[in-house]
């Protein structure tokens, strides 16, 4: 039976978990390898059950400043002059799975910005990230980098509600997107946790009782740019339900939103926050809501 066009309810309730895939790719100066490796990193983890999979940033280039320009794409015009963003909306749609597209140098006029995409399960976009924090060091002897050089900044918090088709019977729900040293800048993740949902960063996973799932590309020495790899999910007590090393891999793991609940309920931190001594200022729903 073809279920979307079915108007009868599920037989079973729809479950509160599913399989979450982060794929730690390789990333090499070849865009259109690039974009059939993810490709095929992205079918790989559907197959093996995931529901929401997420790549990387900056996975179709290597992340250099050089690099940027030459590799943009117009999300924003789509198709030819986007192929990186067409792969993950036409992937989503034929996989039915909700993808979180890591990000990918975006050119908009005459700015460029590190953007991630997100895609529903029909392949529509459903939001675009704009990097807010930009990575701007200058460590000496060690490491300068500084993608204001090339990159503008975003303005917004980027909070998506995937849709919950009820034929798929688990609902990948709410997510907060940052984009690498978005995370940490705790002010975001606690945003996004009074906002009620699941990512940003490591060490408030616990403290914002949310869960947390970081995807990195895989360590490539030769690089200019040396990422960590280790890409992990971390659930809401704090605790490392799955990650990896260094290499190329792919990590399937579950998510259970029961579990926030009992989070929640156990340690009932909304209910006892002090508002009355201190308070988290929304600046963006503020503008929004005046
Ligand atoms: O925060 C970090 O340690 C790394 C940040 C980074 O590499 C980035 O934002 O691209």
């Amino acid at each position: 039976m073809d279920h979307q066009h079915s108007l009868m309810p599920p037989a079973a309730i729809p479950s509160t978990t599913f399989k979450i895939g982060l794929c730690q790719l390789s990333v090499t100066a070849d865009k259109e390898r690039n974009i059939a490796h993810a490709r095929k990193a992205i079918e790989e983890a559907a197959a093996k059950g995931a529901k929401l999979v997420m790549l990387p940033e900056i996975w179709n280039s290597p992340y250099s400043n050089d690099s940027f320009p030459v590799y943009a794409e117009d999300i924003d015009v789509g198709g030819e002059a986007s192929p990186s963003t067409a792969m993950l909306s036409e992937v989503a749609r034929l996989l039915k799975i909700t993808i979180v597209g890591g990000s990918i140098p975006e050119r908009s006029g005459d700015r460029l910005y590190n953007t991630c995409c997100v895609f529903d399960s029909d392949g529509k976009l459903k939001a675009k990230h704009r990097k807010i924090h930009l990575f701007d060091i200058d460590i000496p002897g060690k490491i300068t980098f500084i993608e204001s050089k090339t990159l503008t900044a975003g303005e917004n918090p980027t909070i998506v509600d995937t849709d919950n088709h009820w034929w798929v019977l688990a609902e990948v729900g709410r997510i907060g997107i940052g984009i690498c040293y978005d995370i940490r800048f705790q002010e975001l993740a606690m945003i996004y946790a009074a906002r009620g949902l699941f990512l940003p960063s490591l060490d408030q996973a616990a403290d914002n009782q949310l869960y947390v799932a970081t995807c990195s590309p895989a360590r490539d020495v030769a690089a200019g740019y040396v990422a960590w790899g280790h890409s992990t999910l971390v659930g809401p007590f704090g605790e490392v339900l799955a990650t990896t090393e260094h290499e190329q891999d792919i990590i399937i793991a579950e998510i259970d939103y029961s579990l926030l609940e009992l989070r929640r309920t156990n340690l009932p931190l909304t209910k006892q926050r002090r508002g009355d001594l201190y308070q988290l200022v929304d600046v963006q729903r503020m503008k929004s809501e005046s």
